[in-house]
């Protein structure tokens, strides 16, 4: 489904701020894989995701999303492969719009002609089950402008959103690092509901040891621009924290140094 060949990305080359920020990284990834990424402090995974998003074209390597070449094509053009979801709650969703507005628009997304201004009332009814699966009662709450819900809720709302259209891939870059750790709890239950119920390959960071053992059926670990662990099926089930970062230092020679990991 996804196939990162030998990706560099070196930023700002040729000044002192210069850095290789994915160094000859390879991953690929089954259909229906949900892999969960972690490692320290700018090890290159937000890079990663980036560079199969499109934000930035990498220096060398292949991209293949489903069999396509994406390498050269823009964030743009891959955005119609992607559903993506940010750290921060207030990026993916239109504030000032209501509930079923920004559902409308996540729909419509790709369509630029034709856009019809209201909402059906059949597309009110189907979004009306889409958000009660959500356990949270927007159902009731169509018109509701989006900025008033809380962070949960609209990282709920933006989930719902980017897997609208079952993308072919989903990326979650610390999509439940800004909440706290109940309604994440409940972001990442909601998570695994719709990527299981879609099937969806889908690529999780987190810097949170425990959600990276517990979700999804594989985990990787990056380090300097590369994976350096690579752990799924039964053996990423028997997995602890402890144990986990027992094979990090054998991996990596070093001592895992992210407070927050280690802390979560
Ligand atoms: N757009 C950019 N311009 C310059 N340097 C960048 C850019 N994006 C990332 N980097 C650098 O590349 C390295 C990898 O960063 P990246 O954000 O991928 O790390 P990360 O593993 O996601 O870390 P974190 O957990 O801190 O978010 C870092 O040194 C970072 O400063």
């Amino acid at each position: 489904m996804l196939e990162l060949k030998n990706l560099y990305k070196t930023f700002n080359p040729g000044t002192i701020n210069e850095k290789l920020a994915l160094n000859g990284l390879s991953l690929t990834l089954k259909e229906g894989d949900f892999v969960t990424v972690i490692g320290g402090n700018g090890a290159g995974k937000s890079t990663m995701l980036n560079a199969v998003a499109g934000t930035w074209m990498v220096d060398e390597g292949q991209i293949l999303i489903d069999g396509t070449d994406v390498t050269r094509l823009s964030e743009h053009k891959r955005a119609a492969y992607l559903g993506r979801v940010f750290q921060d709650p207030m990026t993916g969703t239109a504030a000032t719009m209501g509930i079923e507005e920004n559902l409308a628009l996540a729909k419509r997304r790709g369509k630029t002609r034709f856009l019809r201004p209201g909402i059906t009332r059949k597309e009110r009814d189907e979004y009306r089950e889409l958000l009660k699966v959500l356990g949270l009662g927007l159902e009731d709450r169509l018109t509701s402008k989006v900025g008033l819900l809380s962070g949960g809720q609209r990282q709920a709302l933006t989930l719902l959103m980017a897997t609208l259209k079952k993308p072919k891939l989903l990326l979650l870059d610390e999509h439940t690092a800004a909440l706290d750790p109940k309604t994440a709890a409940k972001v990442l239950e909601i998570t695994d509901m719709i990527v299981n119920r879609d099937h969806l390959t889908t690529m999780m960071i987190t810097h949170n040891m425990q959600d990276a053992i517990n979700h999804g059926n594989r985990l990787i670990m990056m380090m300097e621009g590369k994976i350096i662990l690579d752990i799924e099926g039964e053996e990423k089930k028997k997995l602890t924290v402890r144990n986990l970062l027992d094979q990090f230092e054998k991996a990596s020679g070093q001592e895992f140094s992210n407070d927050s990991a280690l802390l979560s």
